[in-house]
């Protein structure tokens, strides 16, 4: 696999806790991807990595076949768009346009110049007075038109209203088809992700927990619901994400590569955001013994 992100052993801790633990990750090139799970997860501490903000306590990373923020060349590869969309309040958006030319080597500025006109920004006006989509826009412009090979966005819709977003998720699309981008980008929002992404990363208290195409994710997750029995009792290749029960009834959430052939059981398929929510409300235990980076790989 040619892996635009690849990390081993990968860990950061601050002071006496740890942010994030034993990742394992072979992130695909060309993909749009989904990095999920719940506050404080360890999601922009990933990032953060990813991009040289931060350098790891335990293992490695590579990005884009480099080690993160390690020269001209490999912050040229990169573009990162934190979480608070950082712009220069004083600054007009012509400014920060200006701004991105100098500092980056392959910047496309007719990329960014008709890309703020199809939005309907005013080069003239201050960063300050943009809404909070307008600046979001804005800090997408900047990521794209530094023509990286990896576009890293955290959280990049937080703060926009659902039209604001789609259209930002749909542009952000248009982007990939039309520059070859790979994109990474966290998100609380499965439905976007599940529109978006075509690869997702579920991370649970600092660790991943499972990591795959979407589609293979959807096709190899299924819910069971039968009459109640031990899930402990299921055939080998059955894995239980949750489980609940009924007096009479158990209805499991199974990741399996193999179809379930036993008749007690009624099968039903599972979405993106149930699989998630599953992973995210799993047992403390069941998280930490996780393996890392259960990848599902077909
Ligand atoms: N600078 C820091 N110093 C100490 N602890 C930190 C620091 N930054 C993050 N943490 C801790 O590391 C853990 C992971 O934080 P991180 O910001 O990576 O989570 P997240 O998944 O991005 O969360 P959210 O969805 O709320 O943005 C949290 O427990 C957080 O409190």
């Amino acid at each position: 696999m040619n892996a635009v992100l690849h990390a081993q052993g990968l860990g950061k801790k601050y002071k006496q806790r740890w942010a994030l633990q034993n990742c394992d990750l072979d992130i695909p090139s060309g993909r749009v991807v989904g990095l999920v799970g719940p506050n404080g997860a360890g999601k922009s501490t990933l990032l953060k990595l990813a991009c040289g903000m931060l350098r790891p306590s335990t293992g490695t990373i590579e990005v884009c076949g480099g080690h993160p923020a390690d020269g001209v060349e490999q912050l040229a590869k990169v573009g990162f768009v934190a979480q608070e969309t950082p712009t220069y309040s004083a600054l007009s958006v012509a400014d920060h346009l200006e701004f991105g030319k100098r500092l980056n080597p392959d910047w496309d500025g007719e990329l960014a110049r008709d890309r703020i006109r199809r939005l309907g920004l005013d080069p003239k006006q201050k960063a300050g007075k943009l809404s909070g989509g307008q600046r979001a826009q804005l800090a997408l412009t900047l990521g794209i038109a530094k023509r990286p090979d990896l576009l890293i966005l955290d959280e990049p819709v937080a703060a926009l209203d659902p039209l604001a977003r789609r259209e930002f998720m749909q542009d952000l699309m248009e982007a990939v088809a039309e520059h070859e981008l790979s994109v990474v980008l966290s998100s609380h929002l499965v439905s976007d992700v599940e529109r978006t992404c075509d690869y997702v990363v579920v991370l649970v208290d600092s660790r991943v927990q499972v990591a795959g195409d979407t589609d293979d994710l959807v096709a190899c997750h299924h819910r069971l619901t039968g009459p109640r029995r031990d899930p402990a009792a299921l055939p080998v290749g059955q894995h239980v994400i949750t489980a609940s029960h009924t007096e009479r009834q158990t209805t499991l959430l199974v990741r399996t590569d193999t179809a379930v052939h036993d008749p007690t059981w009624t099968v039903g398929p599972l979405g993106l955001e149930d699989i998630v929510l599953a992973y995210m409300t799993r047992p403390a235990d069941a998280v930490r013994d996780t393996r890392p980076a259960l990848e599902v790989l077909r």
